[in-house]
């Protein structure tokens, strides 16, 4: 029988079990990610996070410092997910806490780049990098470029793609149809089909830089937040709104908690809290 150390931790709510692996010798598979995230009969969790040396992670990008910490990120089905902003967070409080890390600014290894992090007084801001409309020639001509058909939504509804690195469709919801009306137990059908698949985000405008969503993960399901996800809502927004340079903070409120998001150029940044809630030992069953 083999056990592991693992934490468990959130930010807003959407939480993620920690696996350190400090050596680099753990190579868990599909099976045991999603084992482990299993509210019933593993840990529970939105997300796996594997904390590991860049230099040990087989898929790493390259450029990226070897001697970094790297956030080896898993959705809570296994698969393995670029980018995941909240985990990051989460990801610095670990380092932190655990004297991983002592600079109060510092640089962590993700599938989509070297990304820097900043202690701020609520928690921590991370610098995303840049974002991409996905497909930016149709978002220019007509404002969109899909169409999302979500339950509890009378009609199909007009959707912006933004790559943060990982994909998001944010829709930006009609006056008449309420965050609450919507079903997000299954995956919102978006068309046309992301090969990749996609984070879904439902907006609703709130005031003056102030935005509610809600939103359907990738390899999850409906959580009580997304930290790139939050971004993209806010770019979207932003974007929809003839990109007002008065207007570069965004606060977003999510049904577990609330984000900022501040934007600079093509460049995002997101800030919010950070929290560890448990340590132990879990056996991992056999692949
Ligand atoms: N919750 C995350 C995003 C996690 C990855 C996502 N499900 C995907 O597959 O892209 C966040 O806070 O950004």
């Amino acid at each position: 029988m083999t056990t592991i150390d693992f934490a468990k931790g959130h930010g807003t709510h959407n939480d993620f079990v920690l696996v350190p692996d400090l050596d680099g010798a753990l190579d868990l598979t599909e099976q045991q990610v999603a084992h482990l995230c299993n509210r019933r009969g593993g840990i529970g969790g939105d997300g796996l996070i594997r904390i590991v040396r860049t230099g040990k992670v087989a898929d790493a990008p390259e450029g990226i410092d070897p001697d970094l910490w790297f956030m080896d990120y898993r959705n809570a089905d296994g698969s393995a997910a670029e980018m995941c902003g909240n985990g990051t967070r989460v990801f610095a409080e670990y380092l932190r806490t655990r004297g991983l890390v002592t600079d109060d600014i510092f640089e962590i290894g993700t599938r989509a780049g070297t990304k820097r992090i900043s202690t701020v007084p609520d928690g921590y801001a991370v610098d995303l990098g840049t974002w991409q409309l996905a497909r930016e020639e149709d978002a220019e001509r007509r404002g969109m470029d899909s169409v999302v058909q979500v339950v509890g939504a009378p009609s199909a509804l007009p959707a912006l793609s933004i790559d943060l690195g990982n994909p998001h469709t944010v829709v930006a919801l009609p006056t008449e149809v309420s965050l609450d009306q919507l079903d997000l137990t299954d995956a919102p059908h978006v068309d046309p089909r992301p090969p990749h698949g996609t984070n879904v985000e439902l907006v609703r405008p709130i005031g003056h830089g102030h935005i509610a969503m809600r939103v359907h993960e990738r390899g999850v399901g409906e959580t009580q937040s997304c930290g790139t996800g939050a971004a993209a809502a806010a770019i979207a927004t932003w974007w929809w709104g003839n990109r007002p340079q008065d207007q570069l903070d965004w606060t977003v409120d999510v049904p577990g908690g609330r984000l900022g998001v501040h934007l600079d150029g093509q460049r995002v940044a997101l800030s919010g809290p950070a929290v560890i809630v448990a340590e132990g030992r879990v056996e991992l069953p056999i692949a």
